[in-house]
């Protein structure tokens, strides 16, 4: 079967909410007091978007085959991620067959190595590669789970990320992730405030429900250590990315103190199969967290995920709407996922990306059913009402 030919290639930036999910409005709890690497500033302390936490936007990489069939995907990256895209991915793209995704991610990645390997540019070659993944799905009408295996099981069930773990329980999820509010600066006192609160939420949810910290890579190996040994008598069942990224040998310190059960997981600013080798082959963590819009997109993500699959590890991707959702369906190794909260107060399900993708699913119940996901490729359309904005016109 003739496979069409990929015309074009165009890179769009748009602000508020959907992929760079951080670029919310005021009284979030998303932006309220959550320790950082930048807590150590009290200036930075009570906002991330005053440090820039939000300062690059959405992406949205759209492609166009010579038969006039699009397909698209959005991840953080804005305009420098969209210049990267027009002015150095855009040749690895443009001419190629829609089915050739191995061959142009290997390109754009090689091509880029000078200058990239992880952050922006590996988010850039990701949204070209799940806008890749897309457009396959809309020319052979089928869902990207469908492309890459098939599902492992008819539901998936989700833990949601938010202030509220109380009522994501009532919600029907597994399991809630509290952001922590405090760094290594604010001491025992700070870890004091933290255990009332996390204490408070295990009264609320009972004995077996999951409760987990996100510590968003703020803290020392001993703050963290201190805070994991406070946690256990609350039975919080993982801490999650406490150190820098960059610190494989304070991971593999601090799992190696851990009190029994609790587990250490990272990864979502990691990136390509050779950042996730050293986190397994380090024994960094318990499970590995990457996201597919930051990793190297799907095409990456499936090699990672083998990888971690043959280290006896699982890989459960940080909040990244359907496009991970497609993937951890067809994953033995992945089986629950994470569902960002994105209401103001975490107390209802809004779309992740909210408010960029129609059609964008939803957990019900606290799960999602892979009859949610048939629509071709990964199921979304771009809603219209976007101002998108294309910077680098070609
Ligand atoms: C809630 C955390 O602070 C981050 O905002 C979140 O994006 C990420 O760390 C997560 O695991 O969901
Ligand atoms: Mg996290």
């Amino acid at each position: 079967m003739h496979a069409p030919i990929i015309k074009h290639i165009r890179a769009f930036t748009v602000f508020g909410g959907g992929a760079d999910y951080h670029d919310q409005g005021a009284d979030h709890w998303i932006d309220d007091h959550i320790a950082t690497p930048m807590s150590r500033y009290p200036a930075y302390r009570q906002s991330r978007q005053s440090f820039g936490i939000n300062v690059l936007g959405t992406l949205v990489v759209e492609l166009e085959t010579d038969t006039g069939v699009k397909g698209f995907a959005v991840t953080t990256g804005g305009e420098p991620a969209a210049y990267i895209v027009e002015k150095h991915l855009a040749r690895f793209v443009e001419g190629r067959r829609v089915d050739e995704i191995e061959l142009i991610w290997d390109q754009m990645f090689n091509a880029t190595l000078y200058y990239g390997r992880r952050g922006l540019v590996i988010n850039a070659i990701s949204g070209v590669d799940l806008a890749l993944w897309d457009l396959l799905g809309q020319v052979r009408q089928l869902p990207v789970h469908a492309l890459i295996g098939g599902a492992v099981r008819d539901e998936q069930p989700f833990y949601a990320t938010g202030a509220r773990p109380d009522l994501a329980k009532q919600m029907g999820f597994i399991g809630g992730k509290l952001a922590f509010r405090h760094n290594p600066l604010q001491g025992t006192p700070g870890i004091r405030t933290e255990m009332e609160r996390l204490g408070q939420m295990r009264d609320a949810v009972g004995p077996d429900f999951w409760l987990m910290f996100d510590c968003w890579m703020s803290m020392t190996v001993d703050y963290a250590h201190q805070v994991a040994v406070a946690a256990a008598e609350y039975d919080l069942k993982w801490i999650e990315e406490c150190l820098p990224p960059d610190d494989y040998w304070g991971y593999a310190a601090l799992r190696k103190k851990l009190p029994p059960k609790m587990l250490l997981t990272t990864g979502e600013h990691e990136a390509t199969r050779w950042g996730f080798r050293m986190l397994l082959e380090m024994g960094c963590c318990d499970f590995i967290q990457p996201d597919v819009g930051w990793c190297g997109g799907l095409t990456e993500l499936l090699k990672i995920s083998a990888l971690a699959d043959a280290h006896n590890t699982m890989v459960i991707p940080h909040g990244s709407s359907v496009y991970s959702y497609h993937f951890v369906m067809t994953r033995q190794n992945s089986p629950f996922a994470e569902f960002l909260m994105m209401a103001p107060k975490a107390d209802n399900v809004v779309p992740m990306f909210s408010p960029m993708l129609l059609d964008e699913p939803v957990p019900q119940n606290g799960l999602l059913h892979i009859s949610a996901l048939d629509k071709p490729g990964f199921g979304v359309r771009l809603s219209p009402d976007l101002q998108l904005h294309r910077p680098y016109e070609r």
